[in-house]
């Protein structure tokens, strides 16, 4: 479990202040697989640098199971250090080594035996699905599978808390899904010892494993929450984020209110369309959507047209009451274009 209290990192440039990290709070139990979105500037990178002390925070706690980072020194900090295992965006291996050399390297550095090393490279290596990859050097293998090392590597010292620092973002879509489908395997092997944190600005890593997630924003968490939780609502921001829908002003028609619906979970298979056309007397019109499975529950978000005339309030009400969270977002008058 990784326990972040109220993390603060200032920067001085010149007479000026930044503060990179404004409080950051989050837990992460054993078993989890958290995400942490950001925009470029948000202090994601500052959040990975303190949080394994490669930079020190300013102030605040970093807890992993119960012992603080921030409060160690020289040795005791280097052992707690190994708690947390850390994978990059590129694996960043040593190309004269072979891949069991360099699995086994951190196991070398803490003084761990040949015999015992390889003996422990050799798994993670299978655990990786790199079995027979051993021998072999880092400029022979592809993208994904040098990624795969990173992890094999950062397991070596059997961490409490796994760190991706943006660890899909320089592979090809289908080779993320293999990294991420590998990520939630060794969450799945290790659920009562492993914690996973997982830093990333694309929102396709959060849907496909993350069981909760943040938002960093000027380096404070600005919604948090389990997953399924922060994308119920239409007006969250990880909502609008992880489920939104773009305009789409070339099929919008004239004269029409626009309301975007969100249903989720059994309310998703309801024909609340079609029923709440039949209730208010009005053709309702889908102008954009999506229909999406996060942790294992269906979201469907929508975009409606409601003809002028027709009583937009209405329609609302009735989609509330069907489950749904709904509201008007725009008034199309002829001639007028979408805002
Ligand atoms: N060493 C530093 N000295 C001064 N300011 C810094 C330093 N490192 C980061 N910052 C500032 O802290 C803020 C957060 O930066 P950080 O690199 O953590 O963001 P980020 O979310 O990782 O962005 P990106 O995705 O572009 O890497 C930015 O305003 C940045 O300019």
């Amino acid at each position: 479990m990784i326990t972040v209290t109220d993390l603060r990192k200032v920067y001085h440039q010149g007479k000026r202040e930044v503060r990179a990290l404004d409080g950051v709070s989050l837990t992460v139990p054993a078993g989890s697989i958290h995400g942490v979105i950001g925009h470029s500037g948000a202090g994601k990178s500052t959040l990975v640098r303190c949080l394994t002390m490669l930079d020190r925070p300013t102030s605040g706690a970093v807890e992993i199971n119960g012992v603080d980072l921030t409060a160690a020194r020289s040795d005791a900090l280097r052992t707690a250090r190994r708690r947390i295992g850390l994978v990059f965006q590129q694996a960043n291996l040593f190309d004269s080594r072979t891949i069991e050399a360099n699995v086994a390297y951190p196991l070398e550095l803490i003084g761990v035996g040949r015999e015992k090393r390889r003996e422990k490279a050799r798994e993670l290596l299978g655990l990786v699905g790199l079995g027979d990859a051993g021998n072999a050097y880092p400029a022979q293998l592809s993208g994904g599978m040098r990624q795969r090392v990173g992890i094999a590597r950062a397991l070596a010292t059997d961490p409490d808390v796994l760190l991706f620092d943006e660890p899909t973002s320089a592979l090809d879509p289908r080779t993320t899904d293999e990294i991420l489908d590998l990520i939630v395997s060794l969450r799945d092997r290790n659920p009562d010892d492993l914690a996973v944190l997982v830093i990333t600005h694309e929102m396709h890593v959060v849907k496909k494993i993350c069981d909760s997630v943040s938002l960093l924003e000027g380096g404070r968490i600005v919604e948090s929450g389990p997953l399924t939780s922060v994308v119920k609502h239409l007006d969250g921001r990880l909502s609008q984020a992880l489920l939104g829908i773009p305009p789409h002003a070339h099929v919008a028609p004239s004269d029409a209110t626009l309301v975007d619906v969100l249903a989720s979970g059994d309310h998703a298979a309801l024909p609340m369309i079609a029923h709440t056309s039949r209730e208010v007397g009005a053709e309702l019109a889908i102008l954009a959507g999506s229909v999406e499975q996060l942790a294992g529950t269906t979201f469907s978000h929508l975009r409606l047209a409601v003809p002028n005339g027709a009583d937009a309030d209405r329609v609302v009400e009735e989609l509330k009451k069907l489950g749904a969270d709904a509201r008007r977002t725009a008034e199309i008058r002829e001639e007028e274009p979408l805002a």
